[in-house]
């Protein structure tokens, strides 16, 4: 458990931009964090944009007052995880969307799975390191992160799932008096965000007759937004880095407290000193918090501000492994999250963690409208509000009196829980009214049940999960839901297309390590290793090129895969999505048309991927105030196996518009990944105190789909 973890739960966080103009870090808060309480709950605060800084100042200042008091209390104590939670919820009495995810989370038996796929890969060559892959996930097992491991986050899973749980959901609201102008952050920042508390007041509770001028409201808002965005970052380009802005205003604080005499010299530990200090035991909180600032201070402007004959590693290192002791990961996760960022975004992420997402619902258009479904949630004392203008039928829950996983309206099915970051992969994939999609992996359904809605219960939809147990819950929500047009199956996934294939379009939310969704599971913090990231890379993997061989690329209206995780790693992700590229040449990346998120690395620390991956999206929680996600799509087009030809020049020649296919080339490639299994499986047993065997013999290149050029 981190200092951070044990210290402190803040509040939901900032206001979260939902356009790519605003996509950058806010003020770097935790150079911007004094170990006074008071100034630290600010502070928080103060990781809303500059804009609203500027608009909002007055409201920011009362609401930190407010905040500021329990955080004061909050900061001084260690508290357990129990406590800590508790310590939420009492502070939180007024925050509908706080903790709310805790106790719905699906407990899946992977058993089945296991046996399953040890049967299924038994006589295959490519799938032989895969049955040694489940096997050391038996390993895994014993500290039981296995589960886990093959069947994705379950935090995830919550989202829509069993009803039981849901029940469980305590509502932190509860005989509480709906207050509007109390409800705390938003996904998308809408016009009330910038209202003062008057305004709110003035605005009233949304009803049936106002919803659709308040929506209309929040547009306009939000391109209020998006303008005052780009100004700012156009002002921040004119005057120049804005690190070093920043630095100065800490230097400036610096000279500040230096008169005040409560400044010291920094002293960046040796490499010796950091080792012993981990033996002896970790400084006290304030320090390891005014070590991260300064650590933080020096990389936004290494030459200027290091101390001389040290180097940025040295810092990146400290920094490190304050993040990991602070926050409670291991090094090896902090690193690797450490990473995806610039070194003040980095923070922001790990801070945001820390925080619960909003509490957001899907209408279930098969059953209801949206206003409907909004008015008769505000009759029963539900403080909501739309989720913004690139969903139709979120809502966002800002308290409620009742509990929102057992109303009349959730029993019925007009709604299901589901974090707004799973919207996001269906809006993506599109699915038609008429047409037939396989949801790969889709336990408890969540986005199962959103395609069965946009297809207006035609076509029809099969619900696949490797998970035999899960499917109950995917049966009960496909149930709850009213959905007609759900086969629900339990396959491997790799099993696809030989199970069945044809699919106008195919939906693979991959099962994944969960990186995304660690507010709602602190134990991703700590029981992800490397070897589970190669482990799940190469599932990842074999998945999606068994995904792209179940869709029709002759669909008449469709022929799309997308691809999803709630995980932020590379590893994941893209390098999943340039390997599935790569194998399978008749597959090209499409926009994923949604309106926000980061665009999909194109290189990362030394590996390049292909340049198409930039249309691929990435979602964080510091920046969207949702989920860590990650969506891409792909349009599969024929298959075509065109030898190359000569031309009477002796030049190479591909046929018209045909793409090089080998089917050997094609197949899924163990090799590859090989050399990083093992090596995993090396650390493994080292860690483990056992003698790893040695290293295989790096194998010979080979070629790939390079018969055309050679
Ligand atoms: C991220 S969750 C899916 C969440 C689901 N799409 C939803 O929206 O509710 C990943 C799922 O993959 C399933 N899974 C794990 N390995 C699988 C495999 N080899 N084939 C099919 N499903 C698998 C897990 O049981 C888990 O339910």
């Amino acid at each position: 458990m981190g200092r951070r973890a044990k210290n402190k739960q803040a509040a939901p966080q900032s206001l979260a931009p939902a356009n790519d103009a605003s996509d950058r870090p806010s003020a770097k808060k935790l150079g911007k964090r004094k170990a006074d309480a008071d100034i630290d709950a600010k502070e928080s605060l103060s990781k809303r944009p500059a804009k609203k800084a500027r608009e909002n100042d007055e409201r920011l200042q009362k609401a930190a007052n407010g905040k500021a008091k329990t955080q004061a209390v909050e900061k001084g104590e260690k508290l357990s995880k129990s406590n800590r939670r508790k310590n939420q919820e009492d502070e939180d009495e007024d925050d509908a969307s706080s903790g709310s995810s805790e106790g719905w989370e699906g407990v899946s038996d992977d058993e089945d799975l296991k046996t399953k796929a040890k049967l299924l890969f038994h006589d295959s060559d490519d799938q032989e390191a895969l049955v040694g892959d489940l096997d050391d996930l038996d390993m895994d097992g014993e500290d039981g992160d296995d589960d886990d491991l093959l069947h994705g986050p379950p935090q995830e899973l919550d989202l829509g799932s069993d009803d039981e749980e849901l029940e469980l959901a305590p509502s932190k609201t509860k005989g509480k008096k709906s207050k509007q102008h109390e409800r705390p952050t938003k996904i998308i920042p809408t016009a009330s965000d910038d209202s003062s508390d008057e305004d709110e007041d003035e605005d009233g509770p949304i009803t049936m007759a106002n919803m659709e001028a308040r929506s209309k409201a929040l547009d306009a808002q939000a391109a209020r937004e998006a303008q005052l965005d780009l100004e700012e970052l156009q002002q921040a380009a004119q005057a120049g880095e804005e690190d070093d802005d920043f630095a100065d205003e800490e230097d400036q604080d610096e000279e500040m407290d230096g008169e005040g005499g409560e400044a010291e010299a920094f002293h960046l530990p040796t490499a010796e000193e950091r080792d012993e200090e981990k033996k002896a035991g970790w400084p006290d909180v304030h320090t390891v918090q005014r070590r991260m600032r300064e650590c933080v201070r020096v990389l936004g402007s290494f030459k200027r501000r290091a101390a001389s004959g040290r180097s940025r590693s040295e810092y990146v290192q400290q920094l490190i492994s304050d993040i990991a002791n602070y926050y409670g990961y291991n090094e090896y996760l902090a690193e690797k999250l450490f990473q995806l960022f610039p070194v003040a975004e980095a923070i922001e992420f790990f801070e945001a963690n820390e925080v619960p997402r909003p509490v957001t619902i899907r209408t279930n258009t098969l059953r209801t409208r949206r206003r409907d479904l909004a008015q008769a949630l505000i009759n029963r004392g539900v403080n909501l509000e739309p989720i913004g203008k690139w969903t139709n039928v979120g809502l966002q829950v800002f308290e409620s009196s009742v509990p929102i996983g057992a109303t009349p309206e959730y029993l019925a099915g007009h709604y299901m829980l589901q974090a707004a970051s799973s919207f996001l992969p269906v809006i993506a994939l599109s699915p038609q009214p008429g047409e037939r999609v396989l949801d790969m992996a889709s336990a408890p359904g969540g986005k199962t049940t959103h395609m069965a809605a946009l297809m207006e219960n035609t076509g029809v939809v099969f619900a696949n999960d490797a998970n035999k147990v899960r499917t109950k819950s995917l049966t009960a929500n496909v149930h709850r839901l009213g959905c007609k047009n759900v086969v629900v199956c339990s396959y491997d996934g790799r099993e696809f297309p030989k199970v069945i294939g044809g699919f106008d379009r195919v939906l693979l939310d991959a099962p994944c390590s969960g990186t995304g969704v660690i507010s709602k599971d602190a134990s991703v913090k700590t029981n992800k290793s490397e070897r589970d990231f190669a482990l799940l890379s190469h599932l990842q993997k074999q998945l999606i090129l068994c995904a792209i061989d179940s869709v029709q690329p002759d669909s008449k209206t469709g022929g799309y895969l997308v691809y999803s995780t709630c995980s932020v790693t590379v590893d994941e992700n893209e390098a999943v999505v340039d390997y599935a590229l790569r194998k399978r040449p008749n597959v090209k990346l499409v926009d994923t048309g949604l309106e926000f998120g980061r665009p999909g690395y194109t290189s990362f620390r030394g590996k390049s991927f292909n340049e198409k991956v930039s249309l691929t999206r990435r979602f964080y929680p510091h920046v969207h105030n949702m989920d860590g996600f990650y969506v891409a799509k792909f349009k599969v087009e024929k298959r075509q196996k065109v030898k190359a030809q000569s031309d009477e020049s002796g030049a190479v020649s591909k046929g018209d518009g045909a793409m090089d296919v080998d089917a050997e080339d094609t197949k899924f490639d163990s090799d590859e990944d090989k050399p990083y299994l093992e090596e995993a499986k090396r650390k493994h047993m080292k860690a483990k105190g056992l003698r790893p065997p040695p290293r295989s013999k790096p194998a010979e290149p080979t070629l790939i789909s390079v018969k055309a050029t050679a």
